[in-house]
């Protein structure tokens, strides 16, 4: 018998804490052992129902968890998904098929919970395809070389009756997650800060790895706080004299286009600054064209970021809004699960159509007439959010097309005006 093959899946006792830490931490490659105050602090963050471990011999070889979030979709409303992370095989026990198993345990309690998505960040893009995942947001990494980029003239002047302040990260704690719930409302692709979040961002709870970093808020002519933003700097030994420190953006969080802007130009425009990291972007972040030489903001990084299974595909597609007109569209949507053991049909399998109503709402319902568009789930997940075009994937051949122009229709009723973006990484 290959050793792992019959390990036990279940999900955690009290006991099992100490003992799944250490298993989660061997397969992230960090050092194993965590000291009982780091087991105390990563229990208070854990469900034990909805944690998973594998256990062979009584000792634990895989790690699983998922978390409750709010994922906010085109339109503005927020439905529930299962936000899954945790996700670590020990390299003596990889590829038996112990995380398929984990995967569709936590699937299946998903859909018993009526959540209407799972949600994750892959470490590895060809990893979660296979179980019904796709790519739903995209991020880029812009590395700015700030002597050469100089703001645009355009983007120089006052900011817009408002201000910006050094804030601390009590204050944080304050003001910040009112302006991220408002970003939320008006970005698809982001979800929830738990209350926890903030705790750890501002140092009321610094756990293994935590640092200080600082903080500004921009206010409104109002006076309300609208963004804010949080950096790390790096000074580096001076070559001749000149400055060379690099700045990291660790968020910037923006409820307005104002303060996107305000906080980009402040930023930008700060002495002995020579590089700026921006962290995980949308793609289309107005960051490069705020430069007066945009090829100064060099892409560091583009890659896939939230990847987004479907569970329930009526509520899913009901709950979002779509541009273009009163239209319908039937989709035919292919679906399976994977056990490690086997195949069944999986829970968005099915064929169902799409009513908008050209105001922006739509109806989603099963239905049996025939099919305009046929795609997989994993395609469905990756054009849910608005960020994927139907008619690149029936380029690819992903998408089948059996009325034409109907991947056309579905550009114009799914794409989104800004692209989806997750701020979050889970
Ligand atoms: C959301 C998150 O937490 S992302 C973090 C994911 N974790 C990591 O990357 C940590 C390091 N890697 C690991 O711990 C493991 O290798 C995991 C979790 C990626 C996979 O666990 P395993 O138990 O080995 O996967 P399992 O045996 O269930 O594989 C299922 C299928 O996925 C495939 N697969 C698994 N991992 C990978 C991978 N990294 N790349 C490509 N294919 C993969 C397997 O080949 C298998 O394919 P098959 O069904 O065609 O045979």
């Amino acid at each position: 018998m290959v050793p792992g093959m019959n390990a036990e899946i279940r999900t955690l006792e009290e006991s099992d804490v100490a003992d799944w830490v250490r298993a989660q931490y061997t397969g992230f490659h960090i050092a194993p052992s965590a000291d009982a105050q780091e087991v105390e602090a990563r229990r208070s963050m854990i469900d034990l129902a909805r944690t998973r471990g594998a256990f062979d011999r009584g000792r634990c070889v895989a790690t699983f968890r998922s978390m409750p979030r709010e994922l906010t979709v085109p339109g503005g409303a927020g439905v529930p998904a299962s936000a899954i992370t945790n996700v670590a095989v020990t390299a003596t026990h990889r590829r038996r098929g112990l995380a398929a198993r984990m995967m569709a345990a936590d699937l299946a309690d998903a859909m018993e919970r009526g959540d209407v998505a799972s949600i994750l960040i892959a470490a590895e893009y060809p990893i979660y395809g296979r179980f019904g995942f796709g790519p739903a947001t995209w991020v880029s990494n812009w590395e700015i070389d700030v002597p050469r980029a100089a703001l645009d003239d355009r983007y120089a002047g006052p900011e817009d009756g408002g201000r910006v302040d050094m804030a601390t990260l009590a204050e944080l704690g304050e003001f910040g997650p009112g302006v991220h719930d408002r970003l939320r409302a008006r970005t698809p692709g982001a979800i929830d800060r738990p209350p926890l979040w903030w705790r750890r961002t501002t140092g009321e709870l610094r756990l293994h790895g935590w640092k200080e970093r600082f903080c500004a808020a921009y206010r409104g002519p109002d006076g309300r706080v609208d963004g804010f933003v949080l950096w790390d700097v790096q000074d580096h030994p001076w070559p001749g004299k000149l400055p060379r420190v690099e700045l990291s953006v660790a968020d910037l969080t923006a409820a307005t286009d104002a303060a996107e802007r305000a906080l980009w130009r402040f930023l930008l425009s700060m002495d002995w600054i020579t590089l700026i990291t921006t962290g995980y972007r949308a793609p289309d972040d107005i960051v490069p064209l705020l430069l007066g030489d945009p090829r100064a903001a060099r892409t560091e990084a583009h890659a896939d970021f939230l990847w987004l299974r479907l569970l329930d595909v009526p509520a899913a597609l009901t709950a979002r809004h779509y541009a273009g007109p009163a239209t319908g569209l039937v989709l035919e949507v292919r679906d399976e699960v994977r056990d490690g053991a086997g195949t069944a049909a999986g829970p968005a399998a099915g064929r169902f159509l799409l009513e908008t109503d050209g105001k922006g709402a739509a109806s989603c319902v099963p239905t049996s007439a025939p099919a305009d568009l046929s795609l997989s789930a994993a395609d469905l997940g990756c054009l849910y959010l608005g960020d994927e075009s139907a008619v690149r994937l029936a380029v690819l051949g992903r998408v089948a097309e059996h009325r034409e122009q109907a991947a056309r229709t579905a550009d114009t009723l799914f794409r989104t005006p800004r692209r989806p973006w997750c701020p979050d990484v889970f």
